[in-house]
């Protein structure tokens, strides 16, 4: 197992959907920084579930307690561990499934490698519920970037063959993201998000469940951030983009689109503007050879559909033989509405430990 992460600063997450809690310990933070716990409780509440129909019904407040490193509202630099008390749990629906590997979920990989002690209730240590302690961390890393005026944002560009415009990449300002944080299903164009959330609905009615696409900004970043060779600033954010549950893609900038372009349209020219080196188009999102280059740093995240869905599929139970499954319970119809602020986190944590 590897629930730890990070160079500078430490993340040790634990916990598991069911068991007692879950919750975070970060081990680096400078001692005397004020923590604006409103706003930790804020962006938890971004991410909490049993909000609307778009989400799981089970109910969780996210409710945070700090055990250690925090004393009269600023961290002391030692370890500061916070966990959240799981209080919704329905483990009955679990048992309902007599042991069947849910397709597209960890329960198979999950059994192999640890045995078959793991805990399969909630999706155990796999669940996205783990987020929540990610959320917790990269709330506090997000305030400590904004010292240096640095500012993370996010929306979704894409949910299942309906999408909206990409950011643009080179004039993407603190004023859009501060207003797509505000808003529960954050989208630059609201008809356009009409219709995703019709399509999510959708394909709850049928037992089914949808994926898409989260696009992210990170702007004021400056340039020279990113350890080659193996630790390119790509590399840093992949690592940890790449932990959240259900994320399967991460592309930077013009990602997967190069592959049609020509050098002449990849490129991005450069020139000086009050001494300071911009490009006109940001096609590389902000990043060449591993290493920032002050432009906005822009990534974009893919989201599978939700595995649990109650349409009949194939699977195998714990005892090799071959049955159908329908799963039902509480779940998302959909993730990517409900992972904006991990990704949002997850970027926030990594950048602070390359700062
Ligand atoms: C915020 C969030 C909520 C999620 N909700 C569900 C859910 O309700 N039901 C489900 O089956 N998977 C859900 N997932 C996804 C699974 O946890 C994930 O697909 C599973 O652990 C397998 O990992 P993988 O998809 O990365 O391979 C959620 C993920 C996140 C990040
Ligand atoms: C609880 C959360 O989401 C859970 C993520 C999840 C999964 O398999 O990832 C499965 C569901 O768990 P349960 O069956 O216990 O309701 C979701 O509700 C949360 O995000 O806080």
């Amino acid at each position: 197992m590897s629930g730890s992460w990070g160079k500078k600063v430490q993340y040790s997450i634990f916990g598991e959907s069911h068991g007692k809690g879950i919750g975070i310990t970060i081990d680096g933070l400078p001692p005397g920084f004020e923590i604006d716990l409103a706003e930790v409780t804020r962006e938890l509440e971004r991410r909490a579930p049993g909000k609307s129909p778009l989400s799981t019904a089970r109910n969780e407040k996210d409710a945070f307690t700090i055990w250690s490193g925090f004393l009269n509202g600023k961290t002391t630099g030692s370890p500061l561990c916070s966990s959240i008390e799981n209080k919704d749990q329905r483990s009955a629906d679990y048992e309902s499934l007599a042991w069947k590997f849910r397709p597209g979920h960890a329960d198979y990989t999950g059994s192999i490698k640890y045995k078959h002690f793991n805990d399969l209730r909630g999706g155990g240590h796999f669940s996205g519920r783990l987020t929540a302690p990610l959320v917790f961390a990269g709330a506090i890393a997000k305030q400590l970037l904004r010292q240096q005026n640095i500012h993370i944002g996010s929306h979704i560009q894409r949910i299942s063959s309906i999408s909206e415009s990409q950011f643009d990449a080179v004039t993407i300002d603190q004023a859009t993201l501060e207003q797509l944080k505000a808003k529960s299903f954050p989208v630059l164009d609201p008809a356009v998000g009409e219709s995703m959330q019709e399509c999510i609905l959708s394909a709850k009615t049928a037992g089914d469940s949808v994926g898409g696409i989260i696009e992210a900004a990170v702007i004021h970043l400056p340039a020279g951030l990113g350890d080659p060779f193996f630790d390119s600033l790509e590399s840093t954010l992949a690592h940890l983009l790449f932990s959240i549950p259900a994320v399967k893609g991460v592309e930077f900038g013009a990602g997967f689109t190069f592959a049609q372009m020509r050098g002449s349209q990849a490129n991005d020219a450069m020139y000086s503007k009050d001494n300071v080196v911009v490009t006109s188009t940001n096609h590389n999102g902000g990043i060449l050879g591993g290493i920032s280059n002050g432009m906005p740093l822009i990534f974009r995240v893919a989201i599978k559909p939700t595995p649990s869905i109650s349409v009949e599929q194939d699977t195998v139970n714990a005892k090799g033989e071959n049955v159908s499954i329908r799963v039902e319970g509480r779940h998302d119809p959909c993730i990517v509405h409900r992972a904006i602020p991990v990704v949002e986190a997850a970027a926030a944590m990594a950048i602070w430990d390359v700062l």
